[in-house]
């Protein structure tokens, strides 16, 4: 494989002349096209219409210009969070320092947004253009770092030599493009003699196809580049050029040590700040979309809500805050350094009702519990109750657990005569199970759950995993076959037949992906809506503004009404894939739960 596309190379390199100063500076910019397989980009086409899709495809090569922060307000508030990020930026030099503070305005309204303007002359290049607040109300938790792009990076002559180069990994130049730095990790190729403070410009080593229909990067880490037609990648990469920066060591360096930050990006083709290690616990790093989804979600204190793939648990955090940490948020995930993951996460923004589990969603009902007949009292109003249910449902240190709860619970409460934690319980019954002397220890442990009890929560977020063909920025698409969109669209099925029998009746799920596939979002609508007629779609939800947001429900290209009833279409969120969203084709569906006997 590897020799047929050196002789490609070989081949193309014979008919091309040398490069002169112009050509280089025409092949240094940003104008990726997103490959599809043929048979998937026919299905979007056929779903969207060819401008559409074609619209829709661009769009996905873009990161979007703002930068989305959820503020942990059991830590602080958007103002704080806002003042302190302007000095922050402006110590970093990425706000121009002649910035006017004083443009701070109060609506009149209810939906008060508070605006830090920042005036960045385009010469000085500063990554922020203005912070402020979400307008949606009830929405002020969200916070906006504009930044800017795609801006033309002159491609700069050292005495009319060209540049050194840096050719990074896809996956990097997508986090680069977002406001990140170029880490070692990153780095495939980089010319010879690069030195610690030399000037770089960084571009992106794409997926190709292969002659065994695959796709893959044919180059060794380490390459050298001679900054000519002989390099690898030399004409692939022509348009995906991300900007330049600093090396911050040298070549032999790069390719030594394992981490650290490669190249300092001084340049960008899009402009957006880097929140790496800033305001940690304080702020969360989120798409819109996401937030959103807590959002129309609407957990209220007290209540008993279910994550159902919760890590790395950024919805998760966003339903506990909004329950004011009160009541009982279980996240769970099938892998256990996810979950670890949303344990750290919980830590780190000092929330304390969260509980979270190792399952495999697919199987989170669990029928044997059934036979308790446990009350579907939410969490606030029978607090024993939900210990109860929640021990039966964990795999603490066996199978025998729940026999051994069921026979110990009164025991252990009535010697109590009050309130015992559920911490406090699971210590007792390990004791009990595992006599004294045996030492279990909390810190970092993944408990198994078995599933829970049928009608067990008040509401489920099923964020089922999908395609992720709507996330932006994406430069590679090529993968996506149309079984795999289809596996994703059954197993998601599988799933929320799992969560619409978790849910008491009267409760509420939410569905969302994110995702442009009709086949995962619109088509789970159809599917829920003919299987379990106990279900409708939640007749309020809210309407959505803010940057990036149409704040329109309707479907753009009609394609949703093949799905949807009259009338029902409304009732589904769907954002404008034009727009300059953090987020295309994300979706969310609100589901009511009625009577499940009809
Ligand atoms: C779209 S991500 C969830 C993102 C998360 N809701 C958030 O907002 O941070 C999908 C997650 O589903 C998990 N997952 C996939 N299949 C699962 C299964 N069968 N059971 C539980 N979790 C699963 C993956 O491990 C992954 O963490």
């Amino acid at each position: 494989m590897q020799k047929g596309r050196n002789f490609i190379k070989a081949i193309r390199r014979s008919f091309f002349t040398p490069i002169s100063q112009m050509d280089q500076t025409a092949r240094y910019r940003y104008s990726p096209t997103l490959k599809w397989n043929p048979v998937v980009e026919e299905y979007f086409i056929k779903a969207y219409g060819a401008d559409h899709f074609s619209r829709i495809s661009t769009a996905l090569t873009r990161p979007s210009c703002y930068s989305c922060i959820r503020v942990n307000t059991l830590k602080s508030t958007s103002d704080a969070v806002m003042e302190k990020l302007l000095e922050i930026f402006k110590e970093r030099g990425m706000l121009d320092v002649t910035v006017q503070e004083s443009t701070i305005t109060q609506k009149p309204d209810n939906c008060r947004k508070a605006t830090l303007e920042c005036t960045g002359s385009a010469e000085s290049l500063k990554a922020i253009e203005s912070i402020s607040k979400c307008q949606f109300p009830g929405m002020d938790y969200v916070v906006f770092v504009k930044g800017s792009g795609p801006h033309a990076i002159h491609y700069g002559y050292n005495e009319g030599k060209p540049l050194k180069e840096v050719i990074v990994s896809r996956k990097c130049a997508e986090a680069v493009l977002r406001g990140a730095q170029v880490y070692v990790p990153g780095v495939l190729a980089c010319s010879a003699h690069v030195e610690r403070g030399d000037a770089v410009a960084v571009s992106v080593a794409v997926e190709q196809s292969a002659p065994d229909g695959g796709w893959g990067v044919a180059m060794t880490r380490g390459t050298v580049l001679q900054g000519s037609q002989a390099d690898p990648y030399y004409f692939e990469r022509d348009g995906f050029y991300i900007g330049q920066g600093t090396a911050m060591m040298s070549r032999a360096g790069l390719f030594r040590v394992s981490e650290g930050v490669a190249v300092d990006m001084k340049e960008r083709v899009f402009r957006l700040p880097s929140f790496y290690d800033l305001l940690e616990g304080e702020i969360f790093l989120q798409n819109l979309p996401s937030i959103i989804t807590a959002h129309a979600l609407d957990p209220q204190p007290g209540e008993r809500v279910l994550d159902m793939c919760a890590a790395p648990g950024g919805k998760t955090t966003a339903i506990a805050i909004l329950m004011k940490d009160k009541g009982k948020v279980v996240a769970v995930d099938r892998s256990h350094n996810k979950v670890l993951g949303i344990q750290k996460l919980a830590a780190e923004m000092g929330i304390g009702c969260i509980t979270t589990y190792k399952l495999d969603a697919l199987k989170s009902v669990c029928h044997g519990a059934e036979s308790d007949n446990l009350p579907n009292t939410c969490f606030s109003e029978d607090v024993q109750n939900m210990q109860k249910s929640d021990l039966l449902s964990t795999d603490i240190d066996g199978s025998d657990e729940k026999l051994l709860y069921q026979k110990n619970f009164n025991d252990l409460q009535l010697k109590d005569g009050q309130y015992t934690s559920k911490a406090e319980l699971r210590k007792r019954i390990r004791k009990l199970k595992n006599g004294p002397g045996r030492n279990h220890t909390a810190g970092g442990r993944v408990e198994k759950s078995k599933g829970f009890s049928p009608n067990s929560f008040d509401r489920v977020l099923l964020d089922a995993p999908c395609s992720a063909l709507g996330l932006r920025p994406r430069l590679f698409a090529g993968e996506d076959t149309i079984d795999s969109l289809r596996s994703h669209a059954k197993y998601q099925r599988r799933m929320f037949d799992q969560a619409v029998q978790l849910v008491r009746p009267g409760g509420v799920i939410v569905y969302s992906t994110c995702t442009i596939n009709p086949g995962e979002n619109e088509a789970l609508v159809r599917y829920a809506l003919d299987t379990h007629k106990f279900l409708s779609l939640a007749s309020q939800h809210p309407k959505i503004g803010g940057p990036g947001l149409t704040g329109s429900c309707q479907s753009p290209d009609g394609f949703i009404e093949e799905w949807l009833k009259p009338g029902e279409e409304n009732l589904v969120q769907r954002f404008d894939p034009s727009s300059d969203l953090d987020t295309i084709g994300f979706f969310i569906a609100k589901f009511s739960v009625g009577d499940k006997n009809i």
